[in-house]
């Protein structure tokens, strides 16, 4: 691979001028930088250099496998601690970033290259601050000092510096390029990922599951009381193993088990937040955004008309579709308001993934003047898909009846650009990796004519996606 003299020579002009910059304006400054690389691959870049950034690197990949984004380090960080103006202050911060940036991109048409922020809230604005979630508290973004993106059959690589006004040693800018090379070399094509041994199989444990039934059926009884038209309660799932958990192998396992879903990680100290999740929250691309709503569920059949009957009974369910229509609704309105034209399709689809189909109404418009990706995302989270209708009965219902803390179960999670294109999906399918343990979280709809026991049975199959790629298939 060729790590180039020029580009050092260009790297180090770039930062020189990005520390003048700074110390002029007294205020920090990201010096950034683009190149294309044949041949390097987002997830091998990951797997290849993840020892040396083990508490910050993130991995994107789109449930089409269009857009791969792979970080390593973080050249800063925003940690959300204003949990009331949360979506403003992060779109505020990271416009004035931008504005202050120095960005050498030859290839200004490519999205996700260059500065990209990268990171996710929490589901509530309510946190209960527990252990489980102490890196991630309300939300965590971060700049990744190395990210590696592939689209449209391209590879490029950016590196990110943050200069302050203090200035830069020459010894600390001979490391970064020192750094750099490094990560290039490492990141070779023959370097080909191999699961080194196969993970041992996890104790599971299912600790609430009865308690969980009863305060479904304690919701139903609130939902036919007319205190709430829908509601989305979750459960965890723990697993232990008898080795720390290869976070790796996870999310090859993902890539490969998960086709057609978003497959996403993001490392916080000891902790990893991953997943394979097949719901968009919002898309931008200029001023086309895209939503989608995704609600409603059936298992896979066991054989091919099983499985067309399966589709065909969950088009005409009512039960199914009433706790679609509840997202359809918001989403049209949140896309009504912050749009000049919206479009979308009369009826729902069918989504298929590996173990589940559902519901599925995409939704279209293009965005009025000046709204960014965040404006969209404050205006959609949390979607009756994730919360419930109406929105803050279902955050208290789902306050008082979960028995574990959502954290970043079922948040928004994603990136945006320094042109501000992005995506950001809900964060389910998902689980927190810590050491030996994982957490795993799944939830349903619950509405009135909802069944507790059916409804049991729907989370052990969203389970499903990440018990296997973890080796612990009690819900096969
Ligand atoms: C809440 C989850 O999934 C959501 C609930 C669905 C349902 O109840 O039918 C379907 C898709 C998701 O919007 C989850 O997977 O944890
Ligand atoms: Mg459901």
């Amino acid at each position: 691979m060729n790590v180039g003299i020029k580009h050092m020579i260009n790297i180090e002009n770039l930062i020189n001028s990005g520390v003048e910059k700074a110390r002029k304006n007294k205020h920090d400054v990201i010096v950034s930088y683009v190149e294309k690389l044949d041949g390097i691959d987002a997830f091998q870049f990951i797997h290849s250099n993840i020892d040396h950034f083990v508490n910050e690197n993130f991995y994107w990949q789109d449930a089409h496998s269009n857009l791969l984004i792979a970080g390593l380090g973080a050249a800063m960080t925003m940690n959300i601690t204003d949990i009331n103006n949360r979506y403003e202050n992060i779109s505020e911060e990271w416009q004035l970033l931008v504005e202050r940036s120095i960005i050498n991109n030859p290839y200004p048409k490519v999205t996700g290259v260059g500065p990209v922020l990268f990171g996710g809230f929490s589901f509530d604005y309510v946190n209960k601050e527990s252990n489980l979630w102490k890196n991630f508290s309300h939300g965590i973004f971060y700049v990744p000092k190395y990210m590696v993106t592939n689209v449209n059959s391209q590879s490029y690589f950016t590196m990110n510096i943050i200069c302050t006004p203090d200035g830069m040693r020459e010894e600390d800018i001979e490391q970064i390029l020192k750094e750099r090379n490094f990560i290039l070399q490492n990141s070779n094509v023959n370097n080909k990922f191999q699961v080194k041994e196969k993970m041992s199989l996890p104790n599971v444990i299912e600790k609430n599951s009865s308690l969980w039934v009863q305060q479904v059926r304690k919701a139903i009884h609130l939902l036919n009381q007319e205190y709430a038209k829908k509601v989305v309660l979750a459960r965890d799932l723990h697993l232990l193993f008898e080795n720390e958990i290869d976070r790796v192998a996870l999310l090859q396992n993902l890539r490969d088990q998960q086709k057609n879903s978003y497959i996403f990680s993001l490392t916080s100290n000891e902790d990893c937040f991953i997943g394979a999740t097949p719901e968009r929250l919002v898309k931008k691309e200029g001023k086309r955004m895209f939503s989608a709503c995704v609600a409603g569920s059936a298992p896979r059949g066991k054989t091919e008309d099983d499985d067309e009957r399966m589709k065909k009974e969950l088009l005409n369910d009512e039960k199914n579709l009433g706790e679609h229509q509840f997202v359809v609704d918001m989403i049209t309105e949140a896309f009504q308001q912050l749009c000049e034209s919206i479009s979308k399709a009369h009826s729902p689809q069918i989504m298929t993934n590996k173990d589940i189909h559902h519901l599925y109404t995409p939704v279209e418009g293009w965005a009025k003047d000046k709204k960014s990706i965040f404006d969209f995302v404050k205006e959609l989270h949390p979607t009756p898909a994730l919360g419930g209708t109406p929105t803050e009965v279902a955050l208290q219902m789902i306050r008082d009846f979960e028995l574990f803390e959502r954290g970043m179960y079922a948040g928004p999670i994603g990136w945006v650009d320094y042109r501000h294109n992005g995506e950001f999906v809900v964060a389910i399918r998902s689980g927190l990796i810590r050491d030996r343990e994982a957490v795993l979280f799944a939830g349903c709809g619950i509405v009135r004519d909802s069944n507790p026991e059916k409804e049991f049975v729907e989370t052990k199959v969203k389970f499903r996606p990440m018990l296997r790629a973890l080796g612990g298939n009690i819900y096969e």
